[in-house]
């Protein structure tokens, strides 16, 4: 810890380093406060927040901090026709009031700025290194990939977030994961994450932020280290975090609101400097070598039960912890799976693309570089889901939705989509899907469906053949 006036020795990581910047007030035995410099907001989580606001005659200290999306309960078709949903309606119009109440932007359902929340940040340039980023939503860590500290917080702290651009925290420990060597061929961000959380667990990172570093890491594109980023809460950490880069660099600039002229060269200059220093300790480490990695499946009811492609569905009685192999004999139960099943024998009646984890251009492509010339399989339905509608206009421009309509895919507008059952795209009972979310918990893509939590390239090939598949077994 750095204390004024006294010359500091110890390295830091980079957390460290955009944390200690961030910190307003430090007093024994407190919480710090943090400043925040970028506040997410979307209609599930700011309800209440904003009631609480009004109740006080509080106002917002920041709306040009602020930005409101319509993401979680939005339809991905007829975007016309009012939401059927009584539930839905009244969110998307009560953040509709609200944002217009208190001064803050909004990207409605149908505007060309609409899509999911962690999606639309960095879209915008408004996320970037050294920042500290905050939303009602565990999947904020997603913009740690740009080496911001970002983090999911729960709606009273929305609320004081609204009231004072600050939030009392108490810093996270530390946590190293290395993932030294380069990915083979057909291996992806998603694989790679999906491999991470099935070694250290889904409460391996548990009150740490995840710093990912390394070959690996750091040859993985923006969007792959979203990815990456993005399901770092699933391995219960607080945040995951990237260090900044020329990539990092690249996809900011000329971004709406990325910094500009004599600032983008100063915002570069300090964004350089947001780097673990050699001598910096963490609290945890974990080394991954990335050749040894194939694509990743999960076969259970948490993001942590998964294995290689290559595998076979496990016998509950090979666990030797007796939590463990409890919670896989009722995840196979829920999953309607026998253990020695060769996962590649797994038939899938849907398959989702999209949602915060890989929704993204990169996703898109690669979808369609597997579908561009096949077909969808009988009987198997395909919904391909952009995460914003800037990515459907790139998407759209590129001729990637010729590719998905032709292969008999279903090509929507942006959204949550079927990443959770809060808006029309569901599935049903018993129905069973290969989707490139993020979250296979019992119910989460409808009461009683049955996720497997796939990269976007193991979705289209799976598509193809209604078995769990990857391009190259095509
Ligand atoms: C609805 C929202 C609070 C929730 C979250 O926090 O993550 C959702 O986005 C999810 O992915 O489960
Ligand atoms: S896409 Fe899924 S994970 Fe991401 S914010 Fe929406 S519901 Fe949450």
């Amino acid at each position: 810890m750095i204390k004024t006036g006294e010359v500091e020795h110890m390295g830091r990581t980079l957390a460290d380093k955009v944390y200690d910047a961030h910190v307003v007030r430090r007093a024994e035995g407190e919480p710090d406060l943090l400043y925040i410099d970028l506040h997410l907001v979307h209609e599930v989580t700011s309800p209440q927040a904003f009631d609480g606001l009004r109740m006080a005659g509080r106002t917002v200290r920041r709306p040009d901090l602020t930005i409101a999306t319509e993401d979680h309960n939005v339809p991905t078709q007829n975007l016309l026709a009012p939401i059927a949903d009584p539930v839905s309606r009244t969110q998307v119009e009560t953040l509709r009031k609200n944002a217009a109440e208190f001064g803050i932007r909004l990207h409605p359902m149908g505007d060309d700025g609409q899509g999911i929340v962690h999606v639309i940040g960095p879209q915008l340039g408004l996320t970037q290194p050294g920042m500290t980023v905050v939303c009602g939503d565990s999947h904020t860590s997603t913009h740690g990939a740009f080496g911001a500290l970002a983090f999911g917080i729960g709606t009273s702290e929305v609320e004081h977030v609204l009231a004072t651009q600050t939030l009392p925290q108490i810093k996270p420990k530390t946590m190293a994961v290395t993932v030294d060597g380069a990915l083979p061929e057909g291996v992806t961000a998603k694989d790679l994450i999906l491999a991470i959380i099935a070694r250290i667990g889904t409460g391996g990172g548990q009150g740490h932020i995840i710093e990912y570093r390394g070959e690996a890491i750091r040859g993985l594109s923006m969007e792959g280290r979203m990815t990456v980023c993005n399901m770092s809460i699933e391995a219960g950490a607080r945040a995951g975090m990237i260090a900044p880069d020329e990539k990092t660099f690249e996809y900011l600039k000329g971004r709406p609101h990325a910094p500009q002229g004599a600032e983008w060269d100063k915002a570069v200059e300090y964004w350089k400097s947001l780097r673990t220093d050699d001598d910096a300790v963490f609290d945890k480490e974990v080394v991954i070598d990335a050749s040894t990695l194939t694509p990743y499946v999960t076969w259970g009811t948490n993001p942590g039960q998964g294995l290689p492609l290559g595998e076979s569905v496990p016998d509950p009685a090979s666990f030797a912890d007796p939590i463990e192999r409890q919670a896989a004999e009722r995840a196979l139960e829920y999953m309607g799976l026998t253990p020695g099943t060769p996962l590649r024998d797994i038939e899938v009646d849907t398959v989702f693309v999209g949602s915060c984890t890989n929704g993204r251009i990169e996703d898109l492509r690669t979808v369609a570089e597997v579908l561009r010339g096949r077909r969808v399989a009988d009987g198997v339905r395909m919904l391909i889901v952009p995460g914003s509608m800037k990515v459907k206009a790139q998407a759209q421009e590129e001729g990637l939705d010729e590719i998905f309509k032709a292969a008999g895919a279903d090509w929507r507008e942006a959204g949550c989509s079927m990443c959770l059952a809060m808006n029309p795209d569901k599935l049903t009972p018993g129905e069973r899907s290969a989707s490139t979310s993020n979250r296979n918990f019992e119910g989460r893509q409808g009461p009683g469906g049955r996720t497997h939590l796939v990269s976007p390239a193991v979705a289209a090939a799976t598509a193809v053949t209604g078995r769990l598949t990857a391009p190259a077994d095509l």
